[in-house]
């Protein structure tokens, strides 16, 4: 098989399922109008405008009635499924519902629908140099702040040490079945996953980290979403841009 064909089996989990609680308001965020279309929709077309992406499956929440039904996006195939209480559940539901063509030690990436901003670079370093590591790979930024540790009362018991320190990002890219396995093992021990490689962290595995932009950042709360729309106006493609 030619790597071009072997390359062909990359697909995306996008995890879309959360009610947005911190964000507030009665649209899940990832439904919020941005230049005219949902924030969910920025996120896939920075996935699926990439040439070695070749299809998404969309975690949607249970009576997700805003789903617009989209069967393909910037020309590629998307498939639905429905997510869990917890974004790793979601993930695990992505997992199986990603067509057969993609193999059991093929690469996966997951990348949140809230994170409307990855680029095209970032995604091509991840894959250049996560699909030459054994395990995978994650995107991520340094932590450039310092930062404090509270106490109850909310008065600072430390200043943590930062050397070495990364906010991990999304996309994150490892192995179909490696995952998944990584996810029911933490799911079955009733740990809280907050990212993918926190799971494969936990079966002993050591994802490489790829420096992304600071701008690839998660919607979570309004502030955020002025943020993406500040970026777009940048680029000319606010409203009416
Ligand atoms: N059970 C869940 C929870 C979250 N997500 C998705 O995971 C991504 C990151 O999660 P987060 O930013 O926490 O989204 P919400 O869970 O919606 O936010 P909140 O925690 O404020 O409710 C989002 O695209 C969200 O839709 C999901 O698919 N399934
Ligand atoms: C996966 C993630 O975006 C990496 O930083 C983050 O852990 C998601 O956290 P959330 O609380 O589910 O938004």
């Amino acid at each position: 098989m030619s790597p071009d064909q072997v390359r062909g089996r990359l697909w995306a989990v996008v995890p879309a399922a959360g009610r947005g609680a911190r964000f507030g308001g009665d649209v899940p965020k990832q439904y919020l109008d941005v230049a005219g279309e949902p924030l969910l929709a920025h996120a896939l077309r920075a996935l699926l405008a990439h040439p070695k992406v070749n299809g998404a499956v969309v975690v949607l929440a249970d009576g997700d009635e805003r789903w617009p039904g989209w069967a393909e996006f910037e020309g590629k195939p998307l498939r639905t499924c429905i997510g869990g209480d917890a974004r790793a559940d979601s993930v695990l539901a992505g997992l199986a519902a990603l067509p057969d063509e993609v193999r059991a030690d093929d690469f996966v990436l997951v990348h949140d629908a809230a994170r409307p901003n990855l680029s095209a670079a970032d995604l091509d370093q991840l894959l250049e140099r996560g699909r030459g590591d054994p395990v995978g790979a994650i995107l991520a930024a340094p932590v450039r702040d310092t930062l404090k540790r509270s106490g109850d009362d909310g008065g600072i018991d430390r200043t943590e040490p930062r050397e070495r320190l990364w906010r991990a990002l999304t996309p994150q890219l490892f192995r179909r079945l490696q995952l998944s396995r990584a996810l029911e093992a933490a799911r079955d021990a009733g740990i809280e996953i907050t990212d993918e490689s926190m799971a494969m962290e936990r079966q002993g595995h050591r994802p490489l980290l790829v420096e992304g932009a600071e701008d690839n950042f998660k919607v979570t709360t309004p502030a955020d979403l002025a943020r993406f729309e500040f970026v777009l106006a940048r680029r000319g493609l606010g409203a009416g841009g």
